[in-house]
């Protein structure tokens, strides 16, 4: 059964102490869990908005968003519950080694076998040498090997990139995002990711472009 995300006719807009920020009005678009998705755009478009009210994590001012799994329409907490999230500053519990990361997410569900199903996607991301590190031991490549290793490891239907690869070295960058589009397409998982890169945009199923409020092909 298909798992989507349909934003209908949605408009966003910021109000500030000296001015309206109108992000977009009327805006619509389909995104499928089949399907790896990009959505590149100049600075300040409202790109990192757009991904927010896709994942449910913020309301739009305006329109609806409406969300199935399984063939079910679901509210925006269970989709977070069924969402993985990669940032650009890594965000991995300082306190916590590289394992103890992994495995977070998944104790936090009250899953039994978190440090088994950890151990497994540090493998599976190159990192099981790794697993006593704590965040400030590892490289930034290495940091975010664990960032999205942790993004998959309950499973999601979606995963949500914000300039995952912002804060990296171009091989690196490479890299990650390579490692990032593989686990989506293995596990079947829908991967929505903003970026200033053409590179890591090309990488995607399908490319958006945010401009001037509206979302358009990119050819
Ligand atoms: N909570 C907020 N309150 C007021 N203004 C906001 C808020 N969040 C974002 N904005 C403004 O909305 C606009 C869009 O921000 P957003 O971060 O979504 O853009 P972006 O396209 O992702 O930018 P960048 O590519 O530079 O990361 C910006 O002008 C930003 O300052």
């Amino acid at each position: 059964m298909q798992d989507t995300i349909e934003l209908k006719s949605i408009s966003h807009h910021f109000d500030t102490a000296s001015e309206r920020i109108d992000l977009f009005r009327d805006l619509s678009c389909t995104i499928r869990a089949d399907e790896t998705l990009a959505i590149i755009g100049p600075s300040g478009t409202g790109k990192s908005s757009l991904l927010s009210i896709a994942a449910g994590l913020e309301i739009p001012t305006g329109g609806d968003v409406s969300f199935t799994i399984d063939g079910v329409q679901v509210d925006a907490l269970t989709m977070r519950a069924n969402s993985g999230f990669i940032f650009q500053q890594f965000h991995l519990m300082p306190e916590l080694d590289a394992i103890g990361n992994l495995a977070l997410p998944l104790r936090l569900k009250g899953n039994r076998d978190a440090f088994e199903i950890a151990a497994l996607w540090l493998e599976k991301v190159g990192l099981e040498d790794r697993a006593r590190h704590r965040p400030h031991q590892l490289s930034g490549g290495e940091q975010q090997r664990v960032a999205v290793a942790r993004a998959f490891v309950t499973g999601p239907r979606f995963i949500f990139a914000d300039e995952p690869t912002g804060n990296l070295d171009m091989h690196t960058s490479e890299n990650v995002a390579g490692l990032m589009f593989d686990c989506a397409r293995e596990t079947g998982c829908g991967l929505v990711v903003v970026t200033h890169s053409r590179q890591l945009a090309s990488l995607a199923d399908r490319c958006l472009l945010l401009e001037t409020g509206q979302l358009k092909a990119t050819s």
